[in-house]
């Protein structure tokens, strides 16, 4: 399993959880929307640290933003495997779009 899959499986776990016993199921317990809105800002200051080109912060900041996607990810009850599994898809439909520009007939 990938830190991502482990990641997802404890705010998975968190769901239901006492919000007083972690910030994870504080957050859930606040609803999908609250969920959404605390990606939205972690996203908009991986942004900022991206356009300054401050390379430290940028990672720091993606880390929170991969945290949020699967926090907002479990508030709708959609699984990491789900998004996974549509990359792969669309690395299979990428695939036959090259191979159709490298032997055009
Ligand atoms: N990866 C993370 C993680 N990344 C970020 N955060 C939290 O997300 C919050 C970031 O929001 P802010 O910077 O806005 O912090 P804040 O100012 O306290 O929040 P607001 O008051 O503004 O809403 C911080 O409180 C961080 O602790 C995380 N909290 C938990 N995890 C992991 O989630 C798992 C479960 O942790 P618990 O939440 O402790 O159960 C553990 O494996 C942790 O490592």
């Amino acid at each position: 399993m990938s830190i991502l899959h482990d990641l997802a499986a404890i705010i998975e776990d968190r769901k239901g959880a006492d919000p007083d016993s972690s910030w994870t199921a504080k957050l859930l317990a606040k609803g999908p929307e609250k969920c959404a809105e605390k990606f939205g800002e972690e996203a908009i200051e991986a942004i900022i640290a991206a356009a300054k080109d401050d390379r430290e912060n940028l990672t720091y900041e993606a880390a929170d933003v991969l945290y949020h996607l699967l926090v907002m990810l479990a508030a709708r009850d959609i699984p990491l495997d789900d998004v996974l599994n549509e990359l792969a898809r669309r690395q299979g439909l990428s695939g036959i779009a090259e191979k159709a520009a490298r032997d055009p007939q």
